[in-house]
């Protein structure tokens, strides 16, 4: 079977690559980092995806607090610079460091690199109150290390479109990316935002992208989206991971996943050997919408839009 990969194309120009396969919080999210804690399951996982073929695309955040066994993976790997495209965040919700430039800045010294080639801003909360800067600062701090060349690409996270509003109106570099909660069972986090990301070519990033799998409803076997998407699992021989991240990024957007079974890894990386009909696409979006919304983060700020989330 041929190795075949698929990226987007960035509003700079640059490429992403379609899936990112380890996402390095969620299940490996620690509270505390100490040098005791260090997931050497997750160090093995990193290590493993890095022998795959194409792009290794890693997700990773301070907030998170895995950069030693991303670290650790990284130096252990063969694989070419070039062939990993890392992400990382700053932290706006826990004052991890001080700022995005010391965020970035640390975190490339932690992880012994030279660049990341994505930095996100992790939220639109920010406040001087809280932060010491705003948003619109730390903005400019983004654009600042996007310009020195510590980062290929900048974006954000979790932003509504009132938030992305408040930096297109003042930026020099646009965000590449939104990173937001998105799947069949929350198909606008937070209302009207992806249409808004679509048309103002800011590329969305799909984190939680198998929620229907994580939580499922009880007699979710009777259910006609789990129905379908069995059949689809029949007709191309592919898991129900890979028909839902494959409709992620048919609907535009890239998928950002993880797990701790490295052939759900590997099923990731390799999943466009296959491809959803426009019908199927479609059928899936009508299908999970009819579920009310499934919002796994993020809820004390965004719970007020679920009704909204599932239009
Ligand atoms: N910017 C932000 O605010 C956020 C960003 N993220 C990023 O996104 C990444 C991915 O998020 P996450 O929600 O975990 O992504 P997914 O929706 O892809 O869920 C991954 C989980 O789904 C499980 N899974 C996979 N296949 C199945 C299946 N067939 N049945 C049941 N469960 C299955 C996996 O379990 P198993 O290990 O058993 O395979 C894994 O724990 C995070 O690690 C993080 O990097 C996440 C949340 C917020």
């Amino acid at each position: 079977m041929s190795f075949h990969q698929d990226f987007f194309t960035l509003n700079n120009g640059n490429k992403i690559p379609a899936v990112a396969v380890v996402g390095t919080g969620t299940r490996w999210y620690k509270q505390k980092e100490t040098p005791e804690n260090v997931n050497s399951e997750l160090v093995s996982q990193i290590e493993k995806a890095l022998t795959l073929p194409g792009i290794v695309h890693i997700d990773a955040a301070e907030v998170y607090r895995t950069y030693p066994e991303v670290g650790k993976a990284l130096s252990q790997s063969k694989k070419p610079r070039d062939e990993i495209f890392i992400t990382d965040k700053y932290s706006t919700q826990l004052k991890v460091t001080e700022n995005p430039i010391v965020g970035l800045d640390t975190s490339l010294e932690r992880l012994n690199i030279d660049y990341v080639d994505l930095y996100l801003l992790h939220s639109p909360f920010v406040s001087i109150e809280k932060n010491g800067f705003t948003l619109e600062d730390a903005w400019r701090q983004m654009e600042k290390l996007y310009k020195d060349g510590k980062t290929k690409n900048i974006g954000v996270s979790n932003f509504s479109v009132e938030d992305l509003e408040k930096i297109l109106t003042i930026c020099e570099i646009k965000p590449q990316i939104n990173q937001i909660e998105f799947n069949a069972f929350l198909q606008n986090q937070t209302p009207g935002i992806v249409k808004f990301c679509q048309s103002h070519d800011i590329v969305l990033e799909a984190y939680s992208p198998l929620s229907p799998l994580q939580k499922r409803p009880e007699n979710s076997e009777n259910d006609q989206f789990y129905k379908f998407v069995e059949s689809l699992t029949i007709k191309y021989s592919k898991t129900e991971a890979q028909i839902l991240l494959r409709w992620v990024t048919r609907r535009g957007v890239v998928a950002v996943t993880t797990s701790s079974k490295f052939s759900r890894v590997q099923d990731a990386q390799n999943l466009f050997t296959f491809d959803l009909t426009d019908e199927e696409v479609e059928e899936i979006t009508k299908l999970g919408l009819k579920h009310k919304a499934q919002r796994l983060y993020w809820n004390e700020e965004y719970d007020k839009y679920n009704v909204q989330s599932q239009n």
